[in-house]
């Protein structure tokens, strides 16, 4: 059966490029989910349970994966801590077939420990985005959420280059039990890291048809930032909400992620999208 080779309706053959005989851009991007395999991590919470569910309402056929389940409802669901790689190749084995589309939503918040961020919210988000992608063609697409706390990446550019060379999880493993004590803040460095294989692998997997961005949020009103708040001052979370003045709800990220994973944006590669009411912006002029 000649599975795994999957065109995307919008894009021509190779899947790098619109059919314009049938792709109607921007417009079509309500109805590129429907019937499209699906894969969203984090479904159980925040900003993956409202990207579940909005995908769900379009007509996809949602795979959901998660250390816990939550209230969504999604079509499938597979239990799975990410830092445990050894699970993670088990349960993209288990989702086999082909997958149009990853949205990797998990995550650990800024409070826990710090190798246990590094492992999850890099090393596994990592890892099971190169399974993934193994069970996609052209036309296939990852989306990853990164952070706003990652967003001074540029001043560890070298560091972080050398940690995405680490081919895999275990060589990344030893890499940061080596530099964990030049790491100071483990959510930040994980972030920054996530944004700089996004960037880094969008130049190898678009050969394969495959496009790799990802989003950058500010403060999102979800469980995350309520247990980051039990721990650090509002005043200091609502000051990186300067300018727009006021934190985004989860359902204001969904947007921006069907988006980088629709043919509406297909020509966008290697793109860390902010969003965060303008916050980077200003920063980057600042600094
Ligand atoms: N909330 C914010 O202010 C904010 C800001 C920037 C970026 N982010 C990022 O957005 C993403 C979603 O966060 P959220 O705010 O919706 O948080 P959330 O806590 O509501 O949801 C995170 C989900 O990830 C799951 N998860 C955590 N560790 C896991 C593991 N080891 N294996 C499998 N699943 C695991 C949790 O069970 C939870 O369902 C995260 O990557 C987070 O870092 C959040």
């Amino acid at each position: 059966m000649p599975h795994f080779h999957f065109v995307s309706p919008g894009l021509t053959a190779d899947g790098t490029r619109p059919n314009f005989d049938r792709w109607d851009g921007i417009a079509g991007m309500t109805e590129f989910y429907r019937g499209k395999r699906v894969v969203v991590t984090g479904c159980a919470s925040g900003i993956g349970a409202q990207t579940a569910r909005v995908l769900a309402a379009q007509g996809a056929h949602v795979i959901g994966l998660d250390q816990r389940r939550g209230e969504e409802a999604t079509a499938g669901f597979f239990e799975v801590d990410l830092g445990d790689p050894v699970a993670v190749d088990a349960v993209a084995e288990a989702i086999g077939g082909r997958v149009d589309v990853l949205f990797n939503c998990a995550g650990m918040a800024p409070t826990q420990a710090k190798m246990a961020i590094l492992k999850v919210n890099y090393l596994g988000t990592r890892h099971l985005a190169e399974r993934i992608a193994a069970l996609m063609g052209a036309g296939g697409a990852i989306v990853s959420v990164s952070s706003n706390g990652g967003l001074r990446w540029r001043t560890r550019r070298a560091t972080l280059l050398d940690l995405v060379a680490q081919a895999s999880f275990a060589d990344g493993m030893s890499w940061l039990k080596r530099h964990e004590g030049e790491i100071v803040n483990g959510y930040a460095f994980a972030k920054e890291a996530l944004t700089v294989w996004t960037l880094h692998e969008s130049a190898r997997f678009i050969k394969r048809g495959i496009r790799l961005n990802c989003t950058s949020p500010g403060a999102v009103q979800t469980p995350m930032l309520s247990e980051i708040e039990e721990k650090i001052p509002a005043a200091a979370i609502d000051g990186a909400t300067d300018p727009i003045g006021r934190r985004s709800e989860a359902e204001e990220q969904v947007g921006p992620l069907l988006f980088l994973g629709s043919d509406a944006a297909s020509y966008v590669n290697g793109v860390d999208l902010s969003v965060d009411g303008g916050y980077s912006a200003i920063v980057a002029l600042r600094e």
